[in-house]
Order: structure tokens, then C-alpha cells, then sequence
């Protein structure tokens, strides 16, 4: 479970990248987080994870404080930033273990882990390649496998499905399916609605940084008392902002 209480974030102290936001993502639900360019879903995501610190307000990860208890926090997520561009002079097993590592997942379990990962994702035979020659989809792949070796309940993932192919997007939204099926929660940003419309329990949309709308896409169609799609919809609400 992810909670934000109030959260406000300004770059240069005036602009409000995010506003006052306050936002509840439980367990056992895939939340989708959608917004135009610059509405503050990175930022959020940003804060959330720790790597940059709100101007006011509470974030916890399954209560955990992100700002007070930032170790047991992290240890609660797995993040995927929106660029895979990271560690490029590894090779991909050597990210996976050194992730592995990082959150102290023992030999035996992850041996196993990586071999299913791999095997899901098809990066069996890229996996003793630098990450340097991967293709930005395959990158893209192995950033997802590192973040998920170590088994996080809490998936937060940018634009996770960004130049993946529709194999390797197929096998993610199923795993994130699962996830959330297992009471965990899965947290993601998308500007892809027809897959946020299909796979989202509950979305969010945010502009100028603040929520314009929180709830399932059923509850957005009875309150615009429309049936049009997520597209049409988030299109008219995203329209005048
Ligand atoms: N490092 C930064 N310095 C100054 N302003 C920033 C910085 N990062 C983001 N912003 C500003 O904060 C606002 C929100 O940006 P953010 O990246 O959170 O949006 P986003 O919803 O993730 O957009 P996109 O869909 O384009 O990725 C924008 O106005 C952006 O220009």
C-alpha cells in the first residue's frame, strides 16, 4: 500500500510541480497513474521512491515512512525508472546480482529467480552481453528483472511498457496482473490509455499537479455520465486544464 498525504512539490519555488496531493493506492490493485507531459507523474514517482523529497507532506510504503524509515521503505519497492539507460557497462547478470545483492537475496533463491525471469522475458542468452549493446526494449527488460529479483510487494514502475515489444509487454501485464492478484500492489505511470483502460483496477488523473479524477473507469464513466473510453474521456477532463 502506497499513501501520500498532502504532498507538495516546487522546483524553483514557485510553479507546484505537484499540489497538494493526497492518494491512497491499496494492496491488490494495479493502480494506473495518467496525466499529460509535465503533470507531475515523474515527480511523484520521484518522491514516492525517495529520490527527491517533497516541500510538505507524508509519503509511506506500506507504512513505512519514506522520509523517517527511508531502509525499510525501500525495502518494501521495486522501482523502474522511465529511462533504462543505467548501468550500461555491466553486463546484464552482473546487474541482476549486483541488485540482487543490494537487497541481500540469497544464492540459492536467486538463481532460481533470474532463470525465471529470464525465461519470461526471453534474455536468456543476453544475459552475458553489456547492457550497452541492448537494444532499448532489452534494456528496458533487464532494468524490469533487476527491480523484481528481489521479490518487492510493492511495484512502482514509470513507463514500464515505453519500447517493449508486445511479447515482452504481454508477459509484463500479466506479471503485474499476478501480482496485484496476490494482494500486493502495483503502482505505474502510462500515456498508453487503451492499456491503462484494459488493465487498471483504479486510475488517477493528475494535471498541473493536482488529481482530477481517482477511481475505476466505471466510476469515471458514471461521473461524466458518459460511456466514451478512458482515451475520450481523460481527453475532455485534460482539455481546459
Ligand atoms: N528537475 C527539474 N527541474 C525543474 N523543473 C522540473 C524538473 N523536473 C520536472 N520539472 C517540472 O515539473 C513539472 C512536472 O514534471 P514531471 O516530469 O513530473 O511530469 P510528468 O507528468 O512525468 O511528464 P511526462 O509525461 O512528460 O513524463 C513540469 O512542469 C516540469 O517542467
Amino acid at each position: 500500500m502506497i499513501e501520500l498525504i498532502n504532498v507538495t512539490k516546487s522546483y524553483n519555488g514557485t510553479n507546484k510541480a505537484v499540489d497538494q496531493l493526497n492518494l491512497t493506492v491499496p494492496n491488490g490493485e494495479i493502480f494506473g497513474f495518467l496525466g499529460p507531459n509535465g503533470a507531475g507523474k515523474t515527480t511523484t514517482i520521484k518522491m514516492v521512491t525517495g529520490i527527491i523529497r517533497p516541500d510538505q507532506g507524508e509519503i509511506t510504503i506500506n507504512g513505512k515512512n519514506i522520509a523517517t524509515q527511508p531502509l525499510e521503505a525501500k525495502q518494501q519497492f521495486g522501482y523502474v525508472p522511465d529511462s533504462p539507460d543505467q548501468f550500461l557497462r555491466l553486463k546484464g547478470l552482473e546487474y541482476i546480482n549486483f541488485m540482487a545483492d543490494m537487497y541481500q537475496v540469497p544464492k540459492d533463491v536467486r538463481g532460481q529467480r533470474i532463470l525465471e525471469l529470464a525465461s519470461r522475458f526471453e534474455m536468456t542468452s543476453a544475459l552475458g552481453d553489456p547492457i550497452q549493446s541492448y537494444s532499448h526494449g532489452m534494456r528496458q527488460k533487464i532494468m524490469i528483472m533487476g527491480v523484481l529479483v528481489h521479490n518487492p510487494k510493492v511495484w512502482i514502475l514509470d513507463e514500464p511498457l515505453t519500447g517493449l515489444d508486445p511479447k515482452a509487454s504481454f508477459t509484463l501485464k500479466e506479471m503485474m496482473r499476478e501480482h496485484a492478484d496476490s494482494g500486493r500492489t502495483v503502482f505505474f505511470s502510462t500515456h498508453v490509455l487503451e492499456v491503462a483502460e484494459k488493465l487498471c483496477d483504479r486510475v488517477a488523473i493528475i494535471n498541473k499537479g493536482k488529481i482530477l479524477f481517482c477511481g475505476t473507469f466505471k466510476e469515471m464513466q458514471q461521473h461524466f455520465q458518459s460511456d466514451h473510453s478512458l482515451e475520450s474521456l481523460f481527453l475532455e477532463l485534460t482539455k481546459h486544464e
